[in-house]
């Protein structure tokens, strides 16, 4: 849980700038299906960080293959780290391989950012990703290695979470998109001032005075 969103401030200051929402969560869980929604349905920019490596380096089995995989999480620390300072993006739904977060410096920048897990189950997953040959994180037995993988990195994810979306028994997109939007205008809605009653401020301000409480 990222102890920094929404960050406190006085009734007075000025909104904090806009941030882009990072979307994290197992391979295939739907992050960048959801991400190009949201730019679709909802005017984000779509940015996914498979896809920038992708554009600049080649296809990803062929840099695990040619390079292994240290060099490929290298350039994905990278490429998030550019995105995420690039005001260029502060509109984006940014949607970062399944990997990501486990990378320790992309686990320090996650925490200073608006994070939303996407939160899947193997059913919905595995006829995704069975017989696969092209993930090399997957091989050389997809279903096998895709719940390994969940298990070791589920605790992860859940740290980092601001928001949890739930992706289980196939959701259609629409859904999932519609309640990620609701959590974020939600969360970016103007504060209640601090020192108002109680009964003034909504349900999403009292739980963010909680987490600030407990942080
Ligand atoms: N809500 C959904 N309903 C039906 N199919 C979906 C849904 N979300 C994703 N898919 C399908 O699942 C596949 C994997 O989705 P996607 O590529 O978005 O996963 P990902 O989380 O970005 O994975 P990776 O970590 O590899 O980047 C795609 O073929 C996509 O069409
Ligand atoms: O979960 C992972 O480790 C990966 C997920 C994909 O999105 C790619 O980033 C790559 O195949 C590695
Ligand atoms: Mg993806």
């Amino acid at each position: 849980m990222n102890a920094q969103f929404p960050a406190p401030a006085p009734a007075d200051a000025a909104p904090a700038p806009q941030r882009p929402v990072v979307l994290i969560g197992p391979m295939a869980a739907g992050k960048s299906f959801l991400a190009l929604h949201m730019s679709k349905f909802y005017g984000y920019d779509f940015v996914d960080a498979d896809q920038l490596i992708v554009s600049r380096h080649g296809v990803i089995s062929t840099i695990f293959r040619e390079h292994g995989e240290k060099y490929f999480r290298d350039l994905e620390a990278d490429t998030v780290a550019e995105v995420l300072r690039d005001p260029d993006h502060a509109n984006a739904i940014f949607s970062v391989g399944g990997g990501a977060p486990m990378t320790p410096s992309v686990r320090r920048m996650l925490r200073d950012e608006l994070v939303a897990y996407l939160e899947v189950d193997a059913e919905t997953v595995l006829p995704r990703i069975s017989g696969n040959r092209t993930r090399p994180m997957l091989q050389p037995d997809p279903e096998r290695r895709w719940q390994e993988l969940y298990e070791s990195r589920r605790a992860c994810y859940e740290e980092l979470a601001d928001i949890r979306l739930d992706g289980t028994r196939n959701r259609p997109v629409a859904e999932i998109g519609a309640d990620l939007e609701e959590a974020l205008v939600r969360l970016r809605a103007p504060r209640a001032g601090r020192g108002a009653p109680a009964a003034d401020r909504s349900a999403t301000d009292r739980s963010a005075t909680d987490q600030e409480a407990q942080a």
